[in-house]
């Protein structure tokens, strides 16, 4: 984190924070502004897996019947170290099926791990976590619209996740509904609309607004742009890069796509059959990778080197 930053954390309440993101999240219409996150120094190890593990059974189930004649185990996450220090972006990348979702809701604590550990600031996060310990961690999915409850609206659905947590005291409930989306550059009359009202870039806002009424400190975005048009990629990924420079958060950026990780990330971890095969500088690894599957993505994407990436371009227009 700056040291800008890091004042305007220290000075700010929950008010003077969400006035601050919303002025930058609306502003974000123009061009990712990926460079600003690189070349943070990183700071504590913040959330950690060690030799996490993830294998599901195929046996039983509408699952074993459409896999029939695989192998009875899919080692989805077979064994892998990696962890997001303190303000930093780390993206973690591979095709599909190689296991990136399976070890983001791992680290969010929603799976218990077949082997392995996860852990915040030196804390194991599985097994019995604390209510404060489970807010620690927020996820973004794809699709956030399939997570929302259709009959509920914005506002309904924010106050519901703070009373819940017990996050502010109840009397502080609206106030703090009303700053979340705020934050997350809505306006106020999204607060009592319904799901269905809204655009996808729009519900990705909302998923993030959810995400952060829990006041996480390590966010992981699981590909929170892939669902989007093109022209609305640069707009959600603007406003994630704001939020975690405002709040001071720490994230795992998911996502196949090989430019906009490289656009986000500080760090990259490349993943391939349930393993990370390459792991670095974001800078470095694009510039000079080292695995074979590594140089093999990246030769899938031969537009990269020399020209813009697409949401940049989307921006731009
Ligand atoms: N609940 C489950 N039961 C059985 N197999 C699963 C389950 N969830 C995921 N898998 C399998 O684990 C492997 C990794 O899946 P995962 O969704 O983590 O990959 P991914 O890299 O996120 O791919 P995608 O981007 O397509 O979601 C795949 O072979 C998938 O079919």
């Amino acid at each position: 984190m700056s040291a800008s930053t890091r004042a305007l954390r220290q000075a700010q309440g929950a008010e003077g924070r969400a006035q601050g993101a919303a002025g930058r999240a609306q502003g974000a219409e123009g061009q990712v502004r990926g460079a600003e996150s690189q070349g943070a120094e990183p700071g504590e190890e913040l959330l950690a897996v060690e030799g996490l593990v993830q294998h599901f059974s195929r046996r039983g189930g509408v699952w074993a019947k459409l896999t029939r004649g695989a192998p009875a185990v899919v080692k989805a996450v077979d064994g892998v170290d990696l962890a997001v220090h303190r303000g930093e972006t780390v993206g973690l990348v591979g095709e599909s099926g190689c296991g990136k979702s399976t070890l983001s809701r791992c680290a969010a604590g929603l799976y218990v791990p077949t082997a392995g550990t996860v852990r915040y600031a030196g804390q194991p996060l599985h097994g019995a976590p604390s209510r404060e310990q489970r807010r620690l961690v927020q996820m973004v999915f794809q699709d956030p619209y399939s997570s929302l409850n259709p009959r509920m609206t914005v506002g309904q659905t924010l106050a519901e996740v703070l009373r819940y947590h017990r996050v502010v005291p109840r009397d502080q409930v609206g106030a703090r509904v009303r700053e979340l989306v705020d934050l997350v550059g809505l306006p106020a009359r999204a607060l009592d609309q319904l799901p269905r009202s809204f655009s996808g870039g729009q519900r990705q806002r909302i998923g993030i607004a959810r995400a952060l009424a829990l006041d996480p400190k390590v966010l992981i975005a699981d590909e929170p742009v892939s669902a989007l048009d093109v022209s609305v990629q640069a707009n959600i990924i603007n406003l994630l890069l704001d939020l975690k420079e405002t709040l001071g958060l720490s994230m795992l950026f998911v996502s196949h796509n090989m430019a906009v990780v490289r656009q986000i990330s500080d760090r990259v971890a490349v993943m391939h059959d349930g393993v990370v095969v390459e792991e670095g500088a974001t800078a470095d690894v694009f510039a000079h990778p080292a695995d074979p599957y590594t140089q093999l993505l990246l030769s899938s994407v031969p537009r990269l080197a020399t020209q813009q990436i697409p949401a940049v371009e989307a921006g731009l227009r």
